[in-house]
């Protein structure tokens, strides 16, 4: 058990070696699912659980502390990261009560086949005294599920948010020690897992405004003591604003795209505009993500293969459409060889993006003279549009 403060304890398991999430997600420096134990004068609560994979090493951890009771079990999200030690910790502690909002508690029901009788529903707003302190829970509805609450430790002023703040990283550290560290980290996670839910994320930062935080604790990653350092990145990162900057994923089979990619990219650069260009054969999803944070323009290049788009460009078209980025102005280029509906199928693909579609440029084999001024009055259309929207 480690101390975060006073009769609470950090209980939960770092996962130094997991690489993936959902069978998707990149984790460079693996993770960590905290689950944390307040010792109150009278009720002991524990806030979530961890992975089912790491259900030992919590039981371990509270058994070697010689916790003998718990009174609660705050389950705060249903997903198994979290949620996935409940049964077991049921089993050790048969008393405790799971305590969530009606949302979760039915998501919980499904999920892990826990009975009603397990659960004590609280509402927003509700207290819960463990005698010299208080829960309090706020709903934060969309960090990323829809039934996810909060706590606010009130004595402590100690914010319990789940996954909202958190961050995919392994560390000895329990409290951040070095903030431009986390940066990337917790920016990554917000990306792949937050970002289409910036609205809500929105709203719930307005909500904790009236709160009083000192510290927040996180379900992945580290505790910030300086709450204000992830909350301001946070209302960043989930504001509407953009950058004069350009996305470029690109997948080329005999270089015609690729020529395009480097021509067009200088170009950009040329006029000041800040330019990413992603290979789609090897890029991660994770640094994809991050850029659709802040792109103003994506444009995505790939060759017609059997009519449509090079499949890897299908890929990162279906995964911009499902984080539905903020972009503000889309356009594709590429190359075809004899009949091509690839620009459609792209277009179409990425619908949910209420980016404007800036005119595309499409090759015939290599490009020509005349394919690189189509590719400069592209870049020309970007800074005016970037202009126009006072990016530049
Ligand atoms: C497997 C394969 C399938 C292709 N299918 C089509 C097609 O359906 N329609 C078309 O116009 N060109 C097709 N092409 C030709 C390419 O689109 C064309 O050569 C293009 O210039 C390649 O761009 P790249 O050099 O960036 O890979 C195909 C090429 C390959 C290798």
């Amino acid at each position: 058990m480690r101390k975060i403060a006073d009769n609470i304890y950090s209980v939960g398991a770092i996962d130094w070696d997991r690489r993936l999430f959902d069978e998707l997600i990149p984790l460079p420096d693996g993770t960590s699912y905290n689950s944390y134990l307040i010792k109150g004068q009278e009720k002991t609560v524990l806030i979530d659980t961890v992975d089912p994979e790491k259900t030992e090493i919590l039981i371990d951890n509270l058994v070697s502390a010689g916790v003998t009771k718990i009174d609660y079990i705050v389950a705060h999200h249903g997903e198994q990261d979290h949620s996935g030690s409940i049964n077991d910790v049921l089993l050790l502690y048969p008393d405790a009560k799971v305590v969530a909002n009606e949302k979760c508690k039915k998501m919980l029901i499904d999920l892990l086949c826990l009975d009603e009788s397990n659960f004590l529903t609280i509402k927003e707003g509700d207290t819960l005294s463990l005698g010299d302190r208080t829960l309090e829970f706020i709903d934060t509805p969309w960090v990323h599920w829809p039934e996810t609450f909060s706590t606010y430790l009130q004595e402590d002023k100690i914010l319990f948010p789940c996954d909202f703040f958190g961050s995919h990283l392994a560390t000895s550290d329990i409290f951040v020690e070095n903030e431009s560290a986390i940066y990337g980290p917790a920016k990554r996670y917000y990306a792949e897992i937050m970002s289409p839910f910036r609205r809500q994320i929105r709203g719930n930062l307005k909500k904790l405004e009236k709160f009083n935080i000192e510290m927040i604790a996180p379900s992945h990653g580290p505790v910030y003591k300086n709450p204000k350092f992830i909350i301001d990145a946070y209302a960043k990162w989930a504001s509407e604003d953009v950058k004069n900057y350009v996305m470029l994923p690109y997948v080329s089979m005999h270089d015609s795209t690729r020529k395009m990619v480097e021509y067009f990219s200088q170009s950009l650069m040329d006029r000041g505009v800040k330019v990413d260009v992603f290979n789609l054969t090897d890029v991660e999803l994770g640094k994809l993500a991050m850029g659709l944070v802040d792109a103003a323009t994506i444009v995505l290049a790939s060759p017609t293969m059997l009519i449509g788009a090079h499949p890897s460009a299908g890929y990162a078209a279906f995964l911009v459409n499902a984080l539905r980025p903020k972009t503000k102005f889309m356009s594709i280029i590429g190359s075809y060889g004899w009949g091509s509906k690839m620009v459609d199928q792209l277009t179409g693909m990425m619908s949910q993006v209420k980016a404007e579609i800036i005119e595309p440029v499409v090759t015939k084999g290599y490009p020509t003279e005349d394919d690189y001024a189509k590719l400069d009055e592209l870049a020309d259309a970007i800074v005016a549009k970037h202009k126009e929207a006072s990016l530049m």
